[in-house]
Order: structure tokens, then C-alpha cells, then sequence
């Protein structure tokens, strides 16, 4: 049942020194942090459950997201939590139309990152206090802006015919988990001994899907791409991702060139708001073979219709907090489902891995009913932070067994990487090794 009064939002700047060691650079990000706006939600029940909650995000951009948190904390902070997810769509436009931080948005960039870490605490204290049918998970969905291409009776037929099969699916997850892909043996500033060593790691612990970093430098890329190919061998999957780097030409001549290491998709190659320069990418470079993958900045549900209308994308990235939350990846996961795309999930970054686990077997459990061509990103690194991390087994997502959204950061972790009083972040300004 739900219960409780919101008694208290508090907001925390964490932040992990990622980039020292290269992990999860690219060529638009040469180095990050990863780092996360975290959220802890109270209400006044006595049963002492609170909401974990983060948007991820990287060093400096964090101080701003927590700002727009505070701003945003008015809506939630002194309101019953049953009047929040009683009526969880108007909820949610209540805290996508205030009326005077939707102009820095509306539903885009610092404003909607801070609205995910809200709703990813709500939807964690949520799912711990109790479980869910169909009509409610609709009920959180705003489809205003998508009924030209989702209808909210769409979608309800949809949920109902994703309950056939259910169980066997949930079995089948619990037994196997969902196919994942790993990101952690190529980022862009890895040496190529780092690749291959992290290359024979992952083979051995039974990988078989790959993405590379590239975009920086061509003929740095078809070496990287060589060594890789050469590592994993031609019947592995190799994904390559750009990060945005290129312009649309620029795109196509360049991912021509590395057409022979046979990549499934390049991923972000232009602008993420160039929805039909991927058109265009997309066009040019079927005959190759190589698809398109976006959504990693793909900032809400209207974007990612036009994406679907526009064939602009292969296989579509969800991304848990730059999206409003649950909410939002509802729509898109069911608009994915009625264009016939496959979902693969964004979760480079801290915590998104914990994250997106929950809505990909979600997906497959009761909306896509589908594996083909899907994966789910995986990176190795943080994991040890969370309360509730991910359990990887033969390169699969096995299914969380814990209530919640998986949100929660050890205290402990909290407090030594809060930004910039942390005992690691003290050490390292005053010019300590850590
Ligand atoms: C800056 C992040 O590490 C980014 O490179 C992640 C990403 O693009 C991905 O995981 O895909
Ligand atoms: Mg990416």
C-alpha cells in the first residue's frame, strides 16, 4: 500500500576521478568523472523506507543538475506520496511544466536530468512499497506530444498481449539473463596493450559482443578496430561509437573506411538532435551492412518519435536518467515496440547500469517479447558503490532480486566521493595520491 508524507528531498554532488585512469573517455568526453546527482527521499511513515534516486552526469555538470534539483524539490517535498503516484502522469507534468523552469527545458538538458533523479527516488520508493499492473503503468505515461504515432489504447492492447508468455519469459530471464555487451575493453584513451589484455579478459569470462571507441583520429581507429576484430575473431560482435564527433559526410566517408572490421552499428556518429542527418548516415551506409544506434542524448520522447518516423535509427538506446525516468522510457519502449525497433540500452556512466537492467527486462518480459538483435550495455566500473549492485553471469544481466530500483549508494561511498569535501576528492585537491 502506499503510504506516507514526503518529508524531505536531500541532493548530493558525487563524483568518482574516472578520468585519471581514462575509464569511459571518448572522443567528445576526453575526460570524465562520472559522477551522479543523488537524491534521497523521506516521507514520514513509520516503516523508515526512503527513494534512492540519480541522474548521471559527469564532474563540474553535476553542481548545476543539483541546483535544478533543489529548484524542483518544491513539487514533492510536504505532498502525500499516494496523491504523487496516485496521479503519477499529472505528477509528472507538474514537475515537466513548472512554469518557470520549463523555459530552460522544457523536457531537455539540466531541468530534465534533474527530473529523472526525482522520479528514479519515487519510482525506487515506489516499487519497494508495491507491485504493479498494466492500467497503472499507463497511468504514468504522458503521451502528449506522441498520439500522432502512440495512442494511449495502443499501448494498453500492447501491455495486454506482452502478458502472453509472461511467465515463461520471467523463468527464462531468471535461468539465463538478458544478453549484454560490454563497453569496458576500448575507451578511447586505452593503450592498445590495455585493449588487448582487457580483450583476453572478456573472452575468457565468456563476452562476445564488443564496442570500440572511435571517431578522434582515422587511422588510429582502423588499427584499434584491427586489433580488436583480431582479438575477438569474425564471428563476435563489434559495435563502434562515436560520440557525436563527426559531421554527416564526415560520418559516412568515415565509417566507410572501417566497414571492413564488419561493425553491427555506429553509434552516434553526428549531432544527437540531427534526427535526419542519421537519416541520411542511415541511408548510405545499409549497403554496408552497418546500422545505426542513438538515444544516449536523445533527451525526450518526442525526439525519439521522430527518430522512429524518420528511420532514422536501428536500434534505439534508452537511457534511464536523461529521459524523465520510468515514466518517459515507458512511451518510448512501447513506441520501439509498434515501429519494430530493438531496444539497447545506454549505461555507460555510473549507476546506469543498476538502472536500465530493471527497464530492459521489463521491455522483454512484458512489451518486446523479443532477443533478436538485443543487448543491454554493460561498463565495469562503480558497481562496488551500489547497496544493490548488478550481477553479470556469462556476459547476461541476471534478473535483481531486491525491491526497488537498484539506487542506492553505500554511505560510506557517499560520503568519501561527495563533491568537493569528500576524503577523495580532499586528497586529491590538496595534491595527495589516493
Ligand atoms: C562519457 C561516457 O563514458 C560515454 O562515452 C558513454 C557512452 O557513449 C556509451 O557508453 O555508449
Ligand atoms: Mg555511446
Amino acid at each position: 500500500m502506499v503510504r506516507g508524507r514526503v518529508i524531505a528531498l536531500s541532493v548530493t554532488d558525487v563524483r568518482f576521478p574516472t578520468s585519471s585512469d581514462q575509464h569511459g573517455s571518448d572522443a567528445m568526453h576526453t575526460d570524465p568523472d562520472y559522477s551522479a546527482a543523488y537524491v534521497v527521499i523521506e516521507t514520514d511513515a513509520t516503516d523508515g523506507l526512503k527513494g534512492y534516486g540519480l541522474t548521471f552526469t559527469l564532474g563540474k555538470g553535476t553542481e548545476v543538475v543539483v541546483c535544478a534539483v533543489k529548484a524542483l524539490a518544491v513539487h514533492i517535498v510536504d505532498r502525500e506520496f499516494e496523491e504523487i503516484v496516485g496521479d503519477f502522469r499529472r505528477f509528472y507534468r507538474q514537475l515537466t511544466s513548472d512554469g518557470q523552469l520549463r523555459w530552460i527545458g522544457p523536457e531537455k538538458g539540466v531541468v530534465h536530468l534533474a527530473t529523472a533523479a526525482i522520479l528514479n527516488a519515487v519510482w525506487d520508493l515506489w516499487a519497494k512499497q508495491e507491485g504493479k499492473d498494466p492500467q497503472k503503468l499507463l497511468s504514468c505515461i504522458d503521451f502528449r506530444y506522441i498520439t500522432d504515432a502512440l495512442t494511449e489504447e495502443e499501448a494498453y492492447d500492447m501491455l495486454k498481449h506482452g502478458k502472453l508468455g509472461q511467465k515463461e519469459r520471467e523463468e527464462q530471464m531468471l535461468k539465463n539473463g538478458y544478453p549484454a555487451y560490454t563497453t569496458s575493453c576500448a575507451w578511447l584513451g586505452y593503450s592498445d596493450q590495455q585493449l588487448k589484455e582487457l580483450c583476453v579478459k572478456a573472452l575468457k569470462d565468456g563476452w562476445t559482443r564488443f564496442k570500440v571507441k572511435v571517431g578522434a583520429d582515422l587511422p588510429d581507429d582502423i588499427r584499434r578496430c584491427k586489433l580488436v576484430r583480431e582479438m575477438i575473431g569474425p564471428d563476435n560482435l563489434l559495435m563502434l561509437d562515436a560520440n557525436q564527433r563527426w559531421d554527416v559526410q564526415e560520418a559516412i566517408d568515415w565509417v566507410s573506411k572501417l566497414a571492413e572490421f564488419k561493425p553491427l552499428w555506429i553509434e552516434e556518429p553526428t549531432s544527437p538532435d540531427d534526427i535526419l542527418g542519421h537519416a541520411t548516415i542511415s541511408k548510405a551506409l545499409a549497403p554496408l551492412g552497418i546500422g545505426i544506434a542513438t538515444g544516449e542524448q536523445c533527451h525526450n520522447r518526442v525526439m525519439f518519435k521522430q527518430f522512429l518516423q524518420a528511420k532514422a535509427l536501428h536500434y534505439l538506446q534508452i537511457d534511464s536518467c536523461r529521459l524523465g525516468s520510468v515514466n518517459e522510457n515507458l512511451s518510448v519502449l512501447l513506441m520501439a515496440k509498434k515501429f519494430q525497433i530493438p531496444v539497447c540500452p545506454h549505461a555507460g556512466g555510473v549507476g546506469l547500469c543498476e538502472l536500465v537492467q530493471h527497464l530492459i527486462l521489463f521491455d522483454y518480459i512484458s512489451v518486446s517479447a523479443s532477443l533478436e538483435n538485443r543487448m543491454c550495455e554493460y561498463v565495469d566500473h562503480l558497481h562496488e558503490h551500489f547497496k544493490y549492485p548488478v550481477t553479470i553471469k556469462k556476459a547476461a544481466y541476471m534478473p535483481p532480486q531486491d525491491a526497488g530500483y537498484s539506487t542506492e549508494m553505500k554511505e560510506e561511498s557517499v560520503r568519501q566521493h561527495r563533491f568537493p569535501d569528500g576524503g577523495i576528492w580532499q586528497k586529491l585537491i590538496s595534491g595527495q595520491n589516493v
